[in-house]
């Protein structure tokens, strides 16, 4: 199925307006106006924080379904060959969020428009790239008020051609930890090395030692991935660095992995306070739980898939990427699946283009499944 015209423009618009975790403020004003040109006999609307619950009342319900998007964007300044990159300097909608709300708006208007039996509730959740927005808006009283029974979400997946869905029973996507660390040692001129405590060189081990802990303590057979994504240290080319910072991501598969990650940085990075004369600090920042999804009612999505054709199934195998869907997931019984946007570039890079033909098979696969679910 094509992807009408209309919706192209909005993913267009949600493009040029990528924002950080709780700061989706344009983006939740945009989606805000667009639900409001909808039908509204059926529609009940409510905001938490930059989020937003839309509720499509059925007309015999007995259960609500659950949809969920993510709105935020990443600290990534986009080199795409798009006339309708981003207008805000330094961030870009390179994980396809943009895409995800554009298909939660297209599938809301297809139910605002059309009447099921039961209720459905579309969730336009902020911050999953960080600090984390599905487990303070799952606690929330607006959430728990509309509380779906089932929920579901979906992904971009940049390695798979248009009109693949790839999902799986049980585990999808990984547990996750940031991870922080400032080093403080004593700075100075570059010619005396010996009155200082240089923060590059106790960086340097340190990035490469993290290494060694998923090399040497966790089981090769129970994945393990330290990433430090960003480091930091120094002023000046002839000035020892008194101070440096690494930011990076834990990903484990199971929890018992990552008490095992994480006391091991502990241990590591007190070796390195010794070592290098130098004082450290720890900080974890957000956790999020593992995506597993429900056995059953995956199972029931790849059968129906395979059944009706809508979409080309691929059973995937569980990935180290992160959601904090997860959380949901948690409480909930649901599942994630991959849409296929078929691009060179991978999720977070600044050049991604996903293929907008996506957007049409997503529309097509949840307004159809959510029907199929939705109607006795
Ligand atoms: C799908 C995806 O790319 N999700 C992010 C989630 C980030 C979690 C958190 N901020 C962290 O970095 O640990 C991912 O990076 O997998």
């Amino acid at each position: 199925m094509s992807t009408p015209a209309k919706f192209i423009q909005i993913r267009r618009d949600l493009h040029q307006i990528p924002e950080p975790g709780f700061q989706e403020f344009k983006t939740q004003q945009y989606l805000l106006n667009y639900i409001s040109t909808l039908p509204q006999e059926r529609l009940e609307v409510n905001v938490w924080r930059t989020g937003i619950l839309v509720k499509v009342k059925g007309s015999r319900p007995t259960r609500t379904l659950g949809f969920r998007c993510d709105m935020d964007a990443l600290a990534i300044a986009e080199d795409t060959s798009y006339p309708f990159r981003s207008t805000h300097p330094g961030y870009m909608h390179a994980c396809g969020h943009d895409v995800h709300m554009t298909i939660g708006l297209g599938v809301l208007t297809h139910f605002a428009e059309h009447a099921v039996d039961d209720d459905l509730l579309f969730i336009f959740q902020p911050a999953e790239e960080g600090p984390g927005g599905a487990l303070p808006m799952l606690a929330s009283v607006e959430f728990q008020a509309w509380r779906p029974d089932l929920i579901f979400a979906l992904h971009i997946a940049p390695e798979y051609p248009v009109g693949t869905i790839a999902t799986c029973p049980g585990i999808l996507f990984a547990n996750t930890s940031e991870l922080f660390i400032d080093l403080v040692g004593k700075g100075g001129h570059a010619a005396f090395p010996h009155r200082t405590h240089d923060m590059v060189i106790a960086q340097a081990h340190l990035v490469t030692q993290l290494q060694s802990i998923i090399s040497r303590n966790i089981d090769p057979l129970d994945a393990g991935v330290i990433t430090i994504g960003k480091i930091e240290a120094g002023t000046r080319q002839n000035i020892i660095a008194e101070r440096a910072r690494l930011e990076g991501t834990i990903r484990t598969l199971s929890m018992e992995s990552m008490a095992k990650i994480k006391s091991r940085i502990e241990a590591v990075v007190k070796g390195i306070e010794v070592g290098f004369e130098c004082k450290a600090e720890i900080d974890y920042g957000a956790n999020y739980c593992q995506v597993f999804n429900d056995e059953a009612l995956t199972t029931d999505f790849m059968n129906w898939l395979q059944e009706t054709g809508t979409a080309n199934l691929v059973v995937c195998r569980e990935q180290m990427t992160g959601e904090d869907f997860g959380y949901f997931l948690a409480e909930i019984p649901g599942f994630m699946f991959w849409l296929g946007v078929d691009t060179p570039y991978g999720l977070h890079h600044a050049k991604i283009e996903p293929s907008e033909d996506a957007i049409g098979v997503a529309l097509n696969t949840m307004t159809q499944y959510l029907t199929k679910l939705a109607t006795r």
